[in-house]
């Protein structure tokens, strides 16, 4: 996620460059000045993901291993995206509190709220210039820059430069949306975990058709266009599914008869169950519960 996220921000400010060398950027908004970018992980190959992923958009690129440290000293904006069991880890590194004041951290660990991170670095309360705490819960289509990010409103708000500045990583990944605290762990299960739902929902439309005969290549890529062109009705052209739905079955057609058959199958109730369960783990993730699927019915 890490990788998704700057390489995001490097292709928005790559775009910009170009559209102000063509001075299309009259009424464009400034683009913030982020132009040093430092990459930390805790595995020596990873150094080399790093650059091969990110080299080509040309910005200044550190990679460090083993030296959060080293990272956060220079950066403005920091973004943890490490593994939620581990934040304290990371965070309680000797000069870690020091090197992070006035600083905005972007956190978008599931289940960690913003409250856990300022309590374990302030346990007396944030003090004056302390850093600001920011939850935001991305998906894996950042990778192609069509993420449903939602960022959480951070209590107090933030200044409008590091509000706009949130803004400008997260539009530059995809679509943003702003929710209280109370709704993170569901947009978490909805947003976070949903491309892995409809990934499944994909591939076993992909199935059916591979086992009438369709190869498996085209059968996927069929797949993927209907399920973006459906997408694009709800998102662009404003259909309500259920109206859509309606629309699409034509009496004593192919469509009705399909969809008889997902419904006494139950996958109305099965995808709507796993939001439900996706929340509810995100929420006991939050607590530091170890294997949390596992203490589940
Ligand atoms: N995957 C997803 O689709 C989404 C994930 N998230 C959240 O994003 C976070 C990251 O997820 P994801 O990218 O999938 O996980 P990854 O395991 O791919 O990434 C975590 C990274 O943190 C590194 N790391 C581990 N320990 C340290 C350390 N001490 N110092 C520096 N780096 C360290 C890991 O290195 P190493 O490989 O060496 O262990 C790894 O590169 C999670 O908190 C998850 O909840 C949020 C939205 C979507
Ligand atoms: O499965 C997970 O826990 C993470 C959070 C959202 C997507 N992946």
């Amino acid at each position: 996620m890490g990788i998704a996220i700057m390489g995001g921000v490097m292709a928005s400010l790559a775009d910009a460059k170009v559209k102000a060398s063509l001075s299309e950027s009259s009424d464009a908004k400034p683009t913030p000045n982020l132009r040093n970018f430092v990459a930390c992980d805790a595995w020596k190959p990873a150094e080399e993901k790093v650059r091969s992923a990110l080299g080509h958009y040309n910005f200044s690129l550190t990679t460090l291993t083993n030296d959060n440290l080293t990272g956060v000293q220079r950066g403005d904006i920091i973004l943890l995206s490490c593994k939620p069991h581990i934040f304290k880890d990371i965070l309680g590194e000797e000069g870690m509190r020091e090197a992070l004041h006035g600083k905005v951290l972007v956190s978008i660990l599931a289940g960690v709220s913003q409250e856990q991170i300022e309590a374990f670095l302030y346990p007396d309360g944030v003090p004056e210039g302390g850093c600001r705490v920011v939850r935001v819960m991305p998906n894996t289509a950042s990778f192609v820059r069509q993420s449903m990010s939602v960022i959480q409103t951070t209590t107090p708000p933030l200044s409008a430069e590091q509000q706009g500045l949130v803004e400008f990583v997260f539009n530059s990944i995809g679509r943003t949306t702003t929710l209280p605290p109370s709704l993170m762990d569901v947009s978490t299960a909805l947003c976070g975990s949903g491309p892995a739902f409809f990934a499944l929902i994909l591939e076993a439309a992909a199935d059916g058709a591979v086992a009438m005969g369709m190869p498996r290549a085209e059968a996927q890529v069929m797949a993927a266009q209907t399920m973006r062109g459906t997408a694009g009705l709800v998102l662009e052209g404003g259909e309500h599914p259920a109206v859509l739905r309606d629309k699409v079955s034509t009496p004593g057609g192919t469509t009705i008869g399909g969809l008889l058959v997902l419904e006494e199958g139950g996958v109305r109730g099965a995808v709507s169950r796993a939001i439900r369960e996706a929340t509810c783990v995100a929420a006991a993730l939050g607590q530091g519960v170890k294997n949390v699927n596992g203490t589940r019915r």
